[in-house]
């Protein structure tokens, strides 16, 4: 790490606003009688079912297979195996994608300007997204240009929208935790611990597809207005 330029972000930036962000929308959560807290130790995940009708799985997933392009990490390239799924935005400015959005946005009680556009994923038979965090690493090349448009990433939000034959998990590695696609549940996961440190045990994985398709839509709160 020797030759790394110097960030303008340090490693803990917007600790403060992660903790105040972790605790408010906590508090909501819990209050929330149809909100299911998943039970671990080590990081904060709740489920919701029944958070998209079957009628809006469908359709949202008419427009993921209309943008899906193969899937890009940050710093790795899609012939590196890493993250093998198809995936592209979801047109923000369509009225459905919207409304959908916003009942994210008011579930959780985060600013709207927060989140980032809605994201839809399809995996094939064998394609998976390898073991990884969703907050941002420090060191890696991404780093200042992420910071800056809308700082660290606190809450994911994702939602599964269709039954997958076999396989395509989403795997908590270091939880313990395996969660089976269930159309229409939404997933949430605070990516920071209590005291407002980036959580390196929600380390998780999309498991490869082995039959059938995978369907899901992602959408992740930053702890600024996104830009
Ligand atoms: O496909 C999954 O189950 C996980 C997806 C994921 O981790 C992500 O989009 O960040
Ligand atoms: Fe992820």
């Amino acid at each position: 790490m020797g030759s790394q330029t110097k960030s303008k972000f340090p490693a803990n930036a917007d600790q403060a606003r992660l903790r105040t962000l972790g605790k408010q929308v906590r508090e909501r959560l819990v209050a929330n009688p149809l909100v299911y807290p998943i039970p671990c130790e080590g990081a904060e995940l709740f489920a919701l079912g029944d958070f998209m009708t079957p009628a809006e799985c469908a359709k949202m997933i008419e427009l993921i297979d209309a943008v899906a392009e193969p899937s890009k990490v940050f710093d790795l390239s899609y012939e590196s195996g890493y993250r093998t799924s198809y995936s592209g935005d979801v047109d923000p400015c369509d009225p459905f994608v919207k409304k959908i959005s916003r009942r994210v946005d008011d579930l959780l009680g985060i600013d709207p300007l927060f989140g980032e556009t809605i994201q839809g994923q399809r995996y094939m038979p064998g394609q998976e997204f390898q073991p990884h965090q969703d907050y941002f690493h420090v060191g890696t090349s991404y780093w200042d240009f992420e910071m800056g448009r809308g700082g660290q990433r606190s809450f994911t939000t994702m939602v599964f929208l269709n039954e997958v034959e076999a396989g395509g998990t989403t795997d908590f590695t270091d939880l313990g935790l395996s969660l089976e696609p269930k159309p229409g549940v939404l997933l949430i996961w605070n990516n920071a611990d209590p005291a407002g440190v980036p959580n390196q045990r929600t380390i998780h994985a999309g498991r490869p597809v082995q039959a059938g398709s995978k369907y899901i839509i992602t959408k992740w709160y930053r702890t600024r207005k996104w830009l």
